[in-house]
């Protein structure tokens, strides 16, 4: 029998890394590392976490006595590069670089394709990532922000949205490629993608500052007052970014990022937890009624997916506000791990050729 290829799959998020072995397309080992806001606030910035996530994936793996030299590939999500179309890109010299310099910002997933380069070297297998946060395929409108210096970004759950929005297409009995969605990503950040015809052709940059607030993010934020409030406490950008993502929203109410923690808060009667909860659902169903315009009334079906998808408490508030815009399907967590590995399958099995990142 033909051996399958065996790999390694790393998705360093928000709030946790989560790491995989597969065989094939089955996965033999899973794991989610979580991270609370007290442990990632002892670094200044993201890419210093760098030992901690590596250090905790290799004694992770470790302790599960994978045998290393077993692997053919490492595969990561990758983060903050240029803009760029979706596909599995080959770690390159360059894709480092701008990993590690932090070409559209910072968020984890730039930490993805660094291990994933670190490891692979080591072992002298190549590494990959799969459609990473900054795909782009806004339409042109969208790109117009309102102020001509600032323009709208593409960054968001590509990764997860692509992969939901192709299953809940096939549920329709549609192709993705003919099927309009409104896709809600409901995880450590928000974004909602409207999919027309197989592209993302608008969404909430859901890491610097627009739609709705997230366990960990801000989200957009009245202008005049934040910038009022920024010179008034002496902030520097950096400073502020760390504020308004990963200690802005439910962090900055509640003090956590958990969304299972605040349920069992409401649950004990807490009504400041029930308030911003409340508040946050409000606030993306309002993001979701924004999408509708964009397809002309024409949806198919409007896609929740992310951890948060798990809570029934929010997912029945959430549709109780957009229920009368189509109909709304559940994909409860991501299906990220699964999509890298694919991804990296069919390079590896020569289905399709690995992108350059140039
Ligand atoms: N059953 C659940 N009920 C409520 N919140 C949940 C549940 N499961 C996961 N979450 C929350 O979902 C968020 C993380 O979503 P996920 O999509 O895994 O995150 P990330 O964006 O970090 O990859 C966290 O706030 C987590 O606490
Ligand atoms: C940067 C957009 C993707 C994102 O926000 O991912 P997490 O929710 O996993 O942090």
């Amino acid at each position: 029998m033909k051996k399958e290829h065996r790999l390694l799959v790393i998705n360093p998020g928000s709030t946790s890394t989560k790491i995989a072995i597969f065989d094939g397309e089955k996965p033999l080992f899973e794991k989610k590392l979580s991270h609370s806001p007290e442990e990632l606030n002892e670094y200044d910035s993201i890419i210093d976490q760098y030992d901690l996530r590596k250090e905790s994936i290799l004694s992770t793996l470790d302790e599960q006595g994978i045998n290393f030299n077993k692997l053919d590939a490492v595969v990561a999500r990758g983060g903050l590069l240029k803009p760029i179309s979706g596909g599995t890109y080959r770690v390159n010299d360059l894709m480092i670089e701008h990993l590690q310099q932090g070409y559209q910002g910072e968020h984890a997933s730039n930490l993805g394709g660094i291990i994933a380069k670190e490891i692979s070297k080591q072992l002298d297998i190549p590494s990959y990532i799969v459609d990473p946060v900054v795909v782009d395929e806004l339409q042109d409108l969208a790109r117009i922000s309102g102020f001509e210096p600032v323009e709208r970004r593409s960054i968001f759950h590509a990764l997860n949205q692509k992969a939901v929005a192709r299953q809940a297409a096939s549920s329709l009995n549609k192709s993705y490629e003919d099927a309009n969605l409104i896709v809600v990503h409901l995880g450590g950040g928000i974004s909602v993608g409207v999919h027309e015809n197989g592209k993302v052709i608008d969404v909430n940059n859901a890491l610097d500052g627009e739609g709705p607030f997230s366990p960990e993010r801000s989200g957009g934020l009245p202008n005049a007052d934040l910038v009022k409030y920024s010179e008034t406490n002496n902030l520097e950008w950096k400073d502020l970014k760390r504020k308004l993502i990963g200690n802005g929203g439910i962090v900055s109410y509640l003090n956590t990022n958990d969304g299972r923690e605040v349920v069992d808060r409401i649950e004990s009667g807490d009504e400041k937890a029930k308030l911003i909860y409340d508040a946050m659902i409000y606030q993306t169903a309002k993001e979701v009624g924004s999408c509708a315009p964009v397809l002309k009334g024409s949806i198919d079906g409007i896609v929740l997916t992310g951890g948060l998808a798990h809570d029934d408490y929010l997912v029945t508030k959430l549709k109780q506000y957009i229920n009368f815009l189509g109909d709304v399907l559940v994909f409860p967590g991501e299906d990220e791990m699964q999509s890298l590995a694919e991804g990296c399958l069919r390079v590896l099995r020569g289905e399709e050729p690995a992108k350059e990142y140039s």
